[in-house]
């Protein structure tokens, strides 16, 4: 083994600038096929792809023969261990080929998977079925779009999953994981990673069974005892959103006090003509205003901000780009003017960001703290730019009352949004965990899945399933293979942030009303963080902002505190028990 700490050094600055050449080249070809899905684009990518895992090789098994032990250099150590694992490269090129080859037919088949009704109009994920999902109110079209899009994008994809699980299971053992979740999980550098999420979850389940019971009283009001069980899971096709992971597309049936301030900003947003450009420059407004950096302008000459008009196949699904040249940093969104765009905006513009503030890093550190981090970052902003005040400083709402039914109503809305997504963003990885470590054979895909949607989420299917369908692969991120459970932890994490900004800020007031808008102060505790990348473990950085090194829950609980006081009145008010223990009901089936 070579314990040369010097020799390692001049190692690393070849593989750095070696790598910026082959990460960029495989990420122009991997943008040039996302943004234009043709054979030959596709070629092309997998064609880099090689290329890149090729470079991981020779690079990961020269990193492998130092022995780092006794190096001084922390950041020396910390990049030899991480070019270790070799990922993907580990597998034989045969078997490579083959990856890859099912990663892209999976995330192709998912995106331009369409529904069509007998009239023969065919409708995309984005925005029809998602409109469908957010605005109708009429049971059958929303189980038209909800099974339609199940057997269209996620039936079709159950045989190439399966193969991919044993294929990224393989790759994740030659690098000395027990399997594709633990090499996953590793990248939290955790050892109480698991425990840690389900102690968090423990404490927030009261809360999420509080909006689950008031928010199914509302549903039985509007659809009544044949479609709602007051003792059962809710069908899961209702809730405002193709998978029921964020419910305030039905803020309207469910606000507590109709007759108090609007919270809704996409009213005002069409009728004062907003465009995609338009948010994207207001988010870039809010960044700067925090003394962060401001988009380059290659970044407004080559993002992707509205689905192509042009006939294009195109990846749909929202994403943030590094070009890994310091210079060239990308979004591709096909966005619709509404005020949950607008928050995706910000969550978008939160990687770039990161990219931006770290883009002096080694190669190997141009990343978050950890995985959580950068989902983090955008969503802390939008917290301050979804108050009412602040939406009222924008104009996108025309007045702004402060008093308990406002508050209540505003936080009603974020907990649509905040507190129902934590099971989803909970469950969404305890499925493929179990999935890659095999207590979920193929054979009990669709049957677990369920299993964990009603043990987490108090959701059932509106019509009955079975293992011909694969319902996972109806959500981007399976065919995608992107982890999940990083939202997870940014939802818990983005309000320990917001609470110690908030304090930078000298916000006073309770935190549901803090807006860091214009906090130099705030701005330069992000941006240190940010700045630190990779380059030292999270529970670090998590102190630079915070403290103290742990997540926690304390921070949203106290955001919600005056709702949680609120619903538990309300659901003892209405007799409402917390919970589903009639957990076999079935929603009437008309056809
Ligand atoms: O998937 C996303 C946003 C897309 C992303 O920005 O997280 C994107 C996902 C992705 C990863 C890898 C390839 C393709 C897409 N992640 C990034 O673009 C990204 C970029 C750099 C570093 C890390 C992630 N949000 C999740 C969770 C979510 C739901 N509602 C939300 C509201 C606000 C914030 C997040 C969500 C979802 O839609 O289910
Ligand atoms: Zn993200």
């Amino acid at each position: 083994k070579n314990t040369d700490e010097l020799d390692a050094k001049a190692f690393l600055a070849q593989y750095n600038s070696t790598a910026e050449v082959v990460f960029n080249a495989y990420t122009e070809a991997s943008w040039a096929y996302n943004t234009d899905i043709t054979e030959a684009n596709k070629e092309t990518m997998l064609q880099k792809n090689l290329e890149m895992s090729a470079h991981t090789l020779e690079y990961g098994l020269k990193a492998r023969q130092y022995d780092t032990t006794d190096f001084q250099d922390a950041s020396t150590k910390r990049i030899i261990k991480k070019l270790s694992d070799i990922e993907r490269a580990a597998l034989p090129s045969d078997q490579l080929k083959e990856y890859n080859q099912l990663l892209s037919t999976m995330e192709t088949k998912y995106s331009v998977a369409e529904v069509c009704r007998e009239n023969g109009t065919c409708h995309p994920l984005d925005p029809d079925l998602q409109k469908i999902m957010a605005e109708s109110r009429d049971y059958d079209e929303l189980l038209f779009a909800w099974k339609g899009w199940r057997d269209s994008a996620g039936k079709i994809l159950r045989q190439d999953y399966k193969r991919y699980v044993e294929l990224a299971n393989k790759a994740a053992t030659l690098n000395g994981h027990t399997d594709n979740g633990a090499f996953w999980r590793s990248l939290y550098e955790t050892p109480t990673f698991e425990q840690d999420l389900e102690a968090l979850w423990k404490e927030l389940e009261p809360l999420y069974l509080n909006v689950h019971a008031y928010v199914r009283r509302a549903l039985y009001k509007k659809y009544g005892e044949k479609h709602i069980n007051l003792k059962g899971p809710i069908p899961a096709h209702l809730l405002g959103n193709m998978w029921a992971q964020t419910w305030s597309g039905i803020m309207d049936l469910v606000m507590p006090y109709p007759h108090a301030t609007q919270v809704d900003a996409t009213p005002a947003m069409v009728a004062q003509g907003w465009n995609p450009i338009r948010m994207f420059q207001e988010s870039d407004n809010f960044f700067t205003s925090l003394g962060l950096t401001p988009m380059p302008q290659e970044f407004w000459n080559k993002s992707m901000l509205e689905k192509p008009s042009d006939g294009r196949k195109v990846v749909c699904h929202a994403s943030a780009w590094d070009f890994y040249n310091r210079k060239d940093f990308r979004i591709k969104q096909c966005t619709v003017v509404t005020m949950d765009d607008l928050i995706t905006v910000h969550h978008e513009m939160g990687h770039v960001q990161y990219f931006l503030q770290y883009k002096d890093q080694p190669v190997s550190f141009r990343d978050g703290a950890n995985p959580g981090f950068h989902e983090a970052i955008g969503d802390v902003l939008a917290l301050s730019v979804s108050t009412p005040k602040h939406l009222h400083s924008i104009g996108l709402l025309d007045k702004v009352e402060s008093n308990h039914e406002s508050d209540i109503n505003f936080l009603m809305s974020m907990a649509l949004d905040k507190i129902a997504f934590l099971p989803f963003g909970y469950l969404m990885d305890q499925w493929r965990w179990k999935v890659f470590d095999g207590r979920i054979p193929s054979s009990e895909y669709n049957k677990e899945w369920w299993n964990l949607r009603l043990k987490y989420q108090g959701l059932c299917p509106p019509v009955t399933r079975t293992e011909d369908d694969f319902d996972p692969g109806a959500k981007f991120h399976i065919p995608a293979n992107v982890p999940y459970v990083r939202y997870f932890v940014s939802f818990v994490i983005q309000f320990q942030f917001h609470k110690a900004l908030c304090q930078a800020a000298n916000q006073v007031g309770p935190l549901h009303t803090c807006d860091i808008y214009k906090s130099k102060e705030a701005g330069k505790l992000l941006g240190d963080v940010m700045k630190l990348g990779f380059s030292k473990p999270w529970p670090e950085a998590m102190t630079m902002i915070t403290g103290q090194p742990k997540m926690s829950a304390q921070p949203l609980m106290e955001y919600f505190k005056l709702l949680i006081d609120w619903l538990e009145e309300e659901n003892n008010k209405n007799n409402d028990i917390r919970g589903w223990p009639e957990y076999d009901w079935k929603p009437h089936m008309s056809n």
